[in-house]
């Protein structure tokens, strides 16, 4: 771990920072500490550069993905190499002490999620993914609200996201968030007010377009004058009560700003209709009154909207969100001999379960801590007639994370080591509606269910949607769900649907998972120089972009 003159570490193959693949190893920092307050854009957490392409296979992995040559720190990726400007993984906070103290680093392209999301299908780390989709959601924003005209601005309103835009906006409340970030540096607040500047602009052209703007341009110039005082040149903002008061001050009137938020909606659905009816020649409709219920709005799916921010209760259902998951991603119908599961039926009807919900069991190896559970932590090992399974199981498992990660030899999967066996008997067996979502399991393995006996339908019910499907589970078959799809669907066995007879499912996952591969910046919590949290004003908390999130602990001698 070291620092670097601007691009040496990059430059020079045989730098000792650098280790072979596959060996641990520590980021390095690389690039020249901005010289000067105004070079920096070191603060600028609106900016509204493209983002970095994650996926491009032309990436160099001497260059941060955005190509764009920053006066920033770049620090390269404990796992796959790639160097990033600090500013673009949301890294601003970091110093250069802080860099070095760190054990590892893991990029977006690497990190892999506690909490797996439905909306990419790259691992970006929570204060990634947000800095990212908050600046491309900002991007669309604020494009929208800087054109000039309204024709302008209703053509902009066809290009924009409005998923990234609504999930965002919570636009507005990125302005708390922002505000906080800035907040805590100097020589920041002209790049918020600027921002409110514009928005206040926006509310006073299309004033006409909402009735409720003026309670909204109220709290913005508001806004800008709590700005006026915090720009004054005395005392910095610090960690104080009165910065304290302010920020709360400010929040709340945030909180104002964006329960106004469908008042802005409704005026931009209806610059959206002005515009669909210009195009196809209709006479637009008499505009609605503005605090009418915008019950359309979800009717349009070329503008999606979310209507839990947007409409009374009333309201129809959420739209489902996209998504790339499949309740079983894979089946192998004859997985096992039938000689092999005529053994294996043999150990099970042998074997002590125990009683849960609807069903019983038992578990092997690594313990799988779930809800409901009634077990006790003490787990025997696999017996010897699992072992075969579990080998052939580990086996498909190396080739999915195989493919997943093709160009990456040096990785390795994740080891599946906990089994989990239902027993079900009888019309009257059930498993109760539920998610494999536990965090202990690893959120890059699958699941692995091998039914055996009775034939039976395992339900699932996609949680967004209620869109019900089931699979078949015919005896000595597999079939495989990522860890992914947990987060997005729910399974259940019915009652009834065991007719008669007794069905074995033998689930396999990898669980005990601690944070492994998880931890976006490891080494240095405990440190004096990473600190979390707002009222230390740490380096971490609300000085960083992007949202907090709950992780496990981390465990020494896993990475
Ligand atoms: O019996 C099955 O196929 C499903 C088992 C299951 O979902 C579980 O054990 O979590
Ligand atoms: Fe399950």
């Amino acid at each position: 771990m070291g620092l670097y003159g601007k691009n040496k570490a990059t430059a020079d193959p045989n730098s000792p920072f650098r280790t072979g693949s596959g060996a641990r190893k520590t980021p390095t920092l690389t690039g020249r500490k901005p010289s000067s307050k105004s070079e920096s854009d070191v603060l600028n957490v609106s900016s509204s550069k493209p983002l970095p392409s994650l996926i491009s296979k032309h990436r160099q992995k001497n260059n941060c993905p955005c190509n764009e040559s920053l006066g920033s720190w770049k620090i390269d990726c404990s796992k796959c190499g790639q160097f990033w400007h600090v500013d673009c993984v949301g890294l601003q906070g970091l110093n250069e002490k802080s860099i070095n103290s760190l054990t590892q680093y893991l990029c977006p392209l690497c990190y892999v999620s506690p909490v797996p999301t439905t909306e990419t299908t790259v691992d970006v780390c929570h204060i990634c993914r947000n800095t990212l989709s908050l600046q491309h959601a900002n991007l669309a924003y604020e494009s929208s609200i800087a054109s000039e005209n309204i024709g302008q601005f209703c053509s902009l309103l066809g290009s924009l996201d409005m998923k990234a835009l609504t999930k965002n906006m919570d636009t507005l409340s990125q302005f708390d968030c922002r505000l906080k970030h800035l907040l805590l540096k100097e020589n920041s607040l002209v790049g918020l007010d600027s921002e409110i500047r514009t928005l206040s602009n926006l509310l006073a052209d299309h004033k006409t377009a909402t009735s409720n703007n003026e309670s909204l341009a109220k709290c913005i110039s508001e806004l800008q004058e709590d700005i006026k005082i915090l720009q004054l040149p005395s005392p910095t903002p610090t960690c104080n009560d009165s910065s304290d008061r302010f920020l709360n001050d400010i929040s709340e009137k945030l909180d104002r700003i964006c329960r106004g938020e469908a008042d802005i909606t409704t005026g931009l659905e209806r610059l959206r209709e002005s515009l669909e009816a210009a195009q196809s020649n209709h006479i637009p409709q008499p505009a609605r009154p503005t605090n009418a219920p915008s019950h359309h709005l979800h009717a349009a799916p070329s503008f999606p909207v979310h209507p839990t921010r947007l409409s009374p209760s009333t309201e129809p259902e959420t739209p489902p969100v996209p998504h790339n998951q499949v309740p079983v991603s894979d089946t192998k119908p004859e997985f096992l001999e039938h000689t092999e599961a005529e053994e294996l039926k043999a150990f099970l009807d042998s074997t002590t379960f125990n009683q849960e919900n609807g069903h019983s069991v038992i578990s092997f190896g690594t313990p799988y801590q779930y809800n409901g559970s009634k077990s006790s932590s003490e787990v025997p090992p696999f017996p010897d007639c699992l072992k075969p399974f579990l080998a052939r199981i580990n086996t498909i498992q190396a080739e999915l994370y195989g493919s997943l990660y093709s160009d990456q030899s040096h990785l390795t999967a994740p080891v599946i080591n906990s089994c989990l066996i239902n027993r079900y008997v009888g019309p009257d067996s059930y498993l109760p509606r539920h998610s494999d979502s536990e965090p202990s399991i690893h959120p890059e393995s699958s699941i692995f269910t091998i039914s055996l006996g009775q034939s039976s339908d395992i339900k699932f019910t996609e949680r967004l949607s209620g869109t019900e499907s089931s699979h078949t589970c015919s005896d000595r078959s597999l079939y495989i769900m990522s860890r992914r799809s947990q987060e997005i669907f729910d399974h259940e066995m019915e009652k009834g649907s065991i007719s008669e007879g007794t069905r074995y499912s033998l689930t396999f996952r990898c669980v005990g998972w601690a944070n492994k591969n998880s931890t976006c910046l490891i080494g240095d919590s405990n440190t004096r120089f990473l600190k979390f949290g707002s009222n230390k004003r740490g380096t971490f908390g609300e000085q960083m972009p992007g949202q907090k999130f709950w992780a496990p602990k981390i465990e020494d001698g896993l990475l």
